[in-house]
């Protein structure tokens, strides 16, 4: 008998069964902690292969992930490019590919933008309940794209803030940013502005060069780096990585992938996932680095969250 066809669920679609990158966050916390626990965690999850487009600059990764906790198989097909001003596609596109883990059949075709954005966003807000300052009332957000958006709105939800700050290599769409979130953003004129005295700090840029510096630090910040995946590109320079205590999400993938990493030569302390088993301390009262990639196991669980949403009717 053959199997059912593929079901292709586009971007409203996923929308509609992952309206809130929160809902996420208890799957998440337990596919970090079972990637972070090695084979008994029963999450398969290589290093991504990252094919350079270099006419055009722009890279195609590769990511496939299995999780035995979940039974659910995936592979998220996502391009990224500097992201031209007239360009009429986003920087980053993205599909993922729902297997049906006991016969290999394709279960699902779907929008993989939305889930990248919401899932790294509340992967995110985990490393920042766990390592922001106890007295946090500051959050500044350096960028202006798709994951400032989705970061801006689950950290509202997920923590109290008394300001917010954005700052952005073109203004005009800081303002933009500003004038059409919910709740106050004060839109600063340099990065340094928007960085002295904060708390929380999420990079979400495609620079390739630092755009954060150590001085500018308040003792005991966290800083959660979202962009610079490539070995050679940086957001973070090499103060703010010798002078705070480094979490990553994975280990295998920051000494291949992070320019931050591997270039300022920093230790890493930990996975966000031994923070969430409780095998490695979280230490909120350093400054803090979460040093995020993006892995295939938080595509994966995004995507059963949303097939199974869909498969029930809902
Ligand atoms: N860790 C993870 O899991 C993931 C990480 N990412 C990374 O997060 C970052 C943001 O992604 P996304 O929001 O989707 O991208 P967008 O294209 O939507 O936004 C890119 C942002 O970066 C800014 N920018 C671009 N070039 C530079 C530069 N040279 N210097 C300073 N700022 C610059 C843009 O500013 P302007 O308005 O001036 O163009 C814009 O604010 C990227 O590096 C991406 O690869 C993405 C997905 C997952
Ligand atoms: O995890 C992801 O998805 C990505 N990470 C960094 C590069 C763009 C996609």
């Amino acid at each position: 008998m053959s199997a059912a066809p593929a079901a292709f669920l586009a971007s409203e679609a996923v929308e509609r069964h992952f309206p809130r990158a929160s809902l996420l966050i208890p799957s998440l916390e337990a596919a970090l902690a079972n990637f972070s626990s090695g084979a008994e965690g029963g999450v398969v999850q290589p290093v991504r292969t990252v094919v350079p487009v270099q006419k055009y600059n722009g890279f195609l990764g590769v990511m496939p992930a299995y999780s035995a906790m979940d039974d659910a198989l995936t592979t998220k097909l996502v391009t990224f490019y500097e992201h031209k001003k007239d360009s009429s596609v986003p920087s980053h596109q993205a599909i993922v590919l729902l297997f049906d883990p006991r016969n290999g059949s394709l279960k699902a075709i779907m929008d993989g933008s939305i889930i990248t954005a919401k899932r790294t966003a509340a992967v995110s807000a985990i490393a920042t309940k766990f390592l922001m300052p106890a007295d946090a009332e500051v959050l500044c957000i350096l960028g202006a794209g798709v994951q400032a958006y989705s970061h801006y709105e689950v950290f509202i939800e997920q923590f109290s803030f008394k300001e917010v700050r954005i700052w952005n290599r073109t203004k005009e769409n800081a303002v933009k940013f500003a004038r059409s979130v919910m709740g106050p953003v004060q839109v600063c004129s340099s990065a340094q502005e928007a960085v002295i005295g904060a708390d929380v700090i999420v990079t979400v840029t495609m620079a390739t060069m630092p755009i954060l510096f150590g001085e500018w630090l308040k003792p005991g910040a966290h800083i959660n780096a979202i962009g610079a995946s490539r070995p050679d590109w940086r957001e973070l320079d090499d103060e703010v990585m010798k002078n705070s205590v480094l979490y990553v999400d994975s280990r295998e993938a920051a000494l291949n992938e992070s320019g931050d990493v591997i270039l300022s030569r920093a230790e890493i302390f930990a996975e966000l996932g031994e923070v969430v088993k409780g095998t490695k301390p979280a230490l909120p009262e350093k400054t803090t680095v979460f040093k995020s990639l993006g892995m295939a196991i938080e595509d994966t669980v995004a995507a059963k969250l949303v097939y199974d949403s869909w498969s029930a009717g809902n």
